[in-house]
Protein backbone atom coordinates (compact mmCIF):
# COMPACT_ATOMS: atom_id res chain seq x y z
CA UNK A 1 0.00 0.00 0.00
CA UNK A 2 2.79 2.40 0.69
CA UNK A 3 3.76 2.09 -3.04
CA UNK A 4 0.09 3.61 -3.83
CA UNK A 5 0.92 6.36 -1.36
CA UNK A 6 4.02 7.48 -3.42
CA UNK A 7 1.65 7.88 -6.34
CA UNK A 8 -0.64 10.38 -4.43
CA UNK A 9 0.85 14.17 -4.40
CA UNK A 10 -0.15 16.66 -2.09
CA UNK A 11 -1.13 20.18 -3.32
CA UNK A 12 -1.30 22.76 -0.39
CA UNK A 13 -4.03 25.58 -0.43
CA UNK A 14 -6.21 23.81 -2.79
CA UNK A 15 -8.67 24.49 -4.04
CA UNK A 16 -9.00 27.12 -0.98
CA UNK A 17 -6.00 28.34 1.57
CA UNK A 18 -5.71 25.59 4.49
CA UNK A 19 -6.28 22.52 2.17
CA UNK A 20 -3.62 20.00 1.37
CA UNK A 21 -5.29 18.55 -1.64
CA UNK A 22 -4.64 14.70 -2.22
CA UNK A 23 -3.91 14.63 -5.89
CA UNK A 24 -5.14 11.17 -7.70
CA UNK A 25 -3.54 12.06 -10.80
CA UNK A 26 -0.08 10.52 -10.85
CA UNK A 27 -1.25 7.07 -9.55
CA UNK A 28 -4.35 6.93 -12.56
CA UNK A 29 -1.40 8.08 -14.81
CA UNK A 30 0.58 4.86 -14.08
CA UNK A 31 -1.18 1.80 -15.33
CA UNK A 32 0.71 -0.51 -12.72
CA UNK A 33 -0.47 1.08 -9.97
CA UNK A 34 -3.85 2.15 -11.45
CA UNK A 35 -4.45 -1.63 -11.96
CA UNK A 36 -3.04 -2.54 -7.72
CA UNK A 37 -5.74 -0.16 -6.46
CA UNK A 38 -8.53 -1.42 -8.60
CA UNK A 39 -7.64 -4.90 -7.75
CA UNK A 40 -6.99 -3.93 -3.83
CA UNK A 41 -10.29 -2.07 -3.80
CA UNK A 42 -12.70 -4.78 -5.28
CA UNK A 43 -10.81 -7.75 -3.38
CA UNK A 44 -13.59 -7.94 -0.60
CA UNK A 45 -16.11 -7.96 -2.85
CA UNK A 46 -15.46 -10.49 -5.78
CA UNK A 47 -17.75 -13.21 -4.85
CA UNK A 48 -20.27 -10.66 -3.59
CA UNK A 49 -23.65 -10.40 -4.74
CA UNK A 50 -23.55 -6.64 -5.58
CA UNK A 51 -25.30 -6.01 -8.87
CA UNK A 52 -24.13 -2.34 -9.61
CA UNK A 53 -21.17 0.34 -9.13
CA UNK A 54 -22.42 4.02 -7.61
CA UNK A 55 -19.40 6.48 -8.20
CA UNK A 56 -19.66 10.31 -7.66
CA UNK A 57 -18.61 13.20 -10.19
CA UNK A 58 -15.47 13.21 -11.31
CA UNK A 59 -12.81 11.17 -9.50
CA UNK A 60 -15.58 8.56 -8.66
CA UNK A 61 -16.13 8.43 -11.86
CA UNK A 62 -12.80 6.92 -12.71
CA UNK A 63 -12.15 4.49 -10.10
CA UNK A 64 -15.81 3.28 -10.06
CA UNK A 65 -16.32 2.66 -13.52
CA UNK A 66 -13.02 0.19 -13.48
CA UNK A 67 -14.62 -1.14 -10.41
CA UNK A 68 -17.58 -1.86 -12.22
CA UNK A 69 -15.66 -3.47 -15.56
CA UNK A 70 -13.79 -5.98 -13.32
CA UNK A 71 -16.91 -7.04 -11.19
CA UNK A 72 -18.98 -7.25 -14.42
CA UNK A 73 -21.76 -5.18 -13.53
CA UNK A 74 -23.24 -1.47 -14.55
CA UNK A 75 -22.26 2.02 -13.35
CA UNK A 76 -24.44 4.60 -11.75
CA UNK A 77 -23.26 8.23 -12.39
CA UNK A 78 -23.90 9.95 -9.07
CA UNK A 79 -23.52 13.43 -11.08
CA UNK A 80 -23.21 17.32 -9.89
CA UNK A 81 -26.21 19.21 -10.82
CA UNK A 82 -28.17 19.92 -13.97
CA UNK A 83 -25.81 17.32 -15.67
CA UNK A 84 -28.30 14.72 -16.38
CA UNK A 85 -30.34 14.80 -19.35
CA UNK A 86 -33.35 12.97 -17.65
CA UNK A 87 -35.74 13.32 -14.30
CA UNK A 88 -33.26 13.36 -11.62
CA UNK A 89 -33.48 12.79 -7.97
CA UNK A 90 -31.29 15.43 -5.88
CA UNK A 91 -29.29 15.68 -2.58
CA UNK A 92 -27.66 18.36 -0.83
CA UNK A 93 -24.36 18.00 1.23
CA UNK A 94 -21.35 19.73 2.85
CA UNK A 95 -17.88 18.97 1.57
CA UNK A 96 -14.06 19.91 3.52
CA UNK A 97 -13.98 22.66 1.44
CA UNK A 98 -17.39 24.16 0.56
CA UNK A 99 -21.05 22.94 -0.01
CA UNK A 100 -22.45 20.75 -3.79
CA UNK A 101 -25.40 18.71 -4.97
CA UNK A 102 -25.76 15.09 -6.42
CA UNK A 103 -27.98 14.10 -8.88
CA UNK A 104 -29.27 10.37 -10.28
CA UNK A 105 -31.59 9.72 -12.48
CA UNK A 106 -34.91 8.66 -11.12
CA UNK A 107 -34.60 5.12 -13.58
CA UNK A 108 -30.82 4.57 -12.31
CA UNK A 109 -31.33 1.64 -9.59
CA UNK A 110 -33.48 -1.22 -10.63
CA UNK A 111 -35.09 -2.56 -7.57
CA UNK A 112 -33.69 -4.73 -4.99
CA UNK A 113 -29.85 -3.31 -6.41
CA UNK A 114 -26.60 -4.33 -4.19
CA UNK A 115 -24.61 -1.13 -4.49
CA UNK A 116 -20.80 -0.67 -4.16
CA UNK A 117 -20.24 2.76 -3.96
CA UNK A 118 -16.70 4.17 -4.75
CA UNK A 119 -14.45 7.29 -4.19
CA UNK A 120 -11.49 8.33 -4.32
CA UNK A 121 -11.04 10.01 -0.75
CA UNK A 122 -13.58 9.87 1.95
CA UNK A 123 -12.64 13.43 3.67
CA UNK A 124 -15.63 14.99 6.23
CA UNK A 125 -18.15 11.82 4.37
CA UNK A 126 -20.89 14.27 3.13
CA UNK A 127 -20.22 13.57 -0.36
CA UNK A 128 -20.20 9.80 0.56
CA UNK A 129 -23.49 10.08 3.22
CA UNK A 130 -25.39 11.89 0.67
CA UNK A 131 -24.22 9.62 -2.07
CA UNK A 132 -25.53 7.01 0.36
CA UNK A 133 -29.18 8.36 0.76
CA UNK A 134 -29.81 8.93 -2.68
CA UNK A 135 -29.08 5.33 -3.99
CA UNK A 136 -32.01 4.55 -0.87
CA UNK A 137 -33.90 7.28 -2.33
CA UNK A 138 -34.35 5.20 -5.67
CA UNK A 139 -34.79 2.17 -4.31
CA UNK A 140 -31.16 0.81 -3.93
CA UNK A 141 -29.30 -1.29 -0.77
CA UNK A 142 -25.96 0.11 -0.22
CA UNK A 143 -23.57 -3.18 0.46
CA UNK A 144 -20.30 -1.38 1.12
CA UNK A 145 -18.54 1.99 0.38
CA UNK A 146 -15.10 1.59 -0.85
CA UNK A 147 -12.19 4.43 -1.19
CA UNK A 148 -8.85 5.05 -2.52
CA UNK A 149 -8.25 6.69 0.54
CA UNK A 150 -9.33 8.30 3.98
CA UNK A 151 -8.54 11.65 5.51
CA UNK A 152 -9.06 10.09 9.39
CA UNK A 153 -8.52 13.53 10.88
CA UNK A 154 -11.84 14.51 9.21
CA UNK A 155 -13.63 11.41 10.73
CA UNK A 156 -15.62 10.98 7.80
CA UNK A 157 -16.08 7.21 9.00
CA UNK A 158 -18.84 8.38 11.67
CA UNK A 159 -21.15 9.73 8.91
CA UNK A 160 -21.14 6.21 7.17
CA UNK A 161 -21.59 4.20 11.01
CA UNK A 162 -24.43 2.09 8.81
CA UNK A 163 -22.75 0.99 5.97
CA UNK A 164 -19.27 -1.23 5.97
CA UNK A 165 -16.52 0.95 4.94
CA UNK A 166 -12.92 -0.10 3.09
CA UNK A 167 -10.40 2.49 2.71
CA UNK A 168 -7.07 1.33 1.45
CA UNK A 169 -5.18 4.31 2.78
CA UNK A 170 -5.33 6.41 5.64
CA UNK A 171 -3.35 9.31 6.08
O1 LIG B 1 -15.85 13.40 2.27
P1 LIG B 1 -16.11 14.73 1.66
O2 LIG B 1 -15.72 15.88 2.57
O3 LIG B 1 -17.51 14.88 1.17
O4 LIG B 1 -15.14 14.91 0.41
C1 LIG B 1 -14.85 13.89 -0.50
C2 LIG B 1 -15.26 14.27 -1.89
O5 LIG B 1 -14.55 15.44 -2.32
C3 LIG B 1 -13.97 15.20 -3.59
O6 LIG B 1 -14.82 15.50 -4.65
P2 LIG B 1 -15.15 16.97 -5.15
O7 LIG B 1 -16.51 17.35 -4.69
O8 LIG B 1 -14.03 17.88 -4.82
O9 LIG B 1 -15.30 16.76 -6.71
P3 LIG B 1 -14.33 16.33 -7.91
O10 LIG B 1 -14.25 14.81 -7.85
O11 LIG B 1 -15.11 16.79 -9.10
O12 LIG B 1 -12.99 16.98 -7.76
C4 LIG B 1 -13.70 13.70 -3.57
O13 LIG B 1 -13.52 13.17 -4.87
C5 LIG B 1 -14.90 13.16 -2.87
O14 LIG B 1 -15.99 12.95 -3.76
N1 LIG C 1 -8.08 17.17 0.98
C1 LIG C 1 -8.67 16.64 -0.10
N2 LIG C 1 -7.94 16.21 -1.14
C2 LIG C 1 -8.53 15.66 -2.23
N3 LIG C 1 -9.85 15.50 -2.33
C3 LIG C 1 -10.61 15.90 -1.31
N4 LIG C 1 -11.94 15.86 -1.12
C4 LIG C 1 -12.20 16.43 0.07
N5 LIG C 1 -11.09 16.81 0.69
C5 LIG C 1 -10.07 16.48 -0.16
Amino acid sequence: MENLKTKIRDITDFPKPGINFKDITPLVQDPKTLRTCVEKLIGPYKNTQITAVAGMEARGFIFGSLVAWELGVGFIPLRKPGKLPYDVQKVDYDLEYGQASLEAHIDAVNPGDNILLIDDVLATGGTAKASCELIEMLGGNIVACAFVMELGFLNGRQQLVDYPVHTLLTY
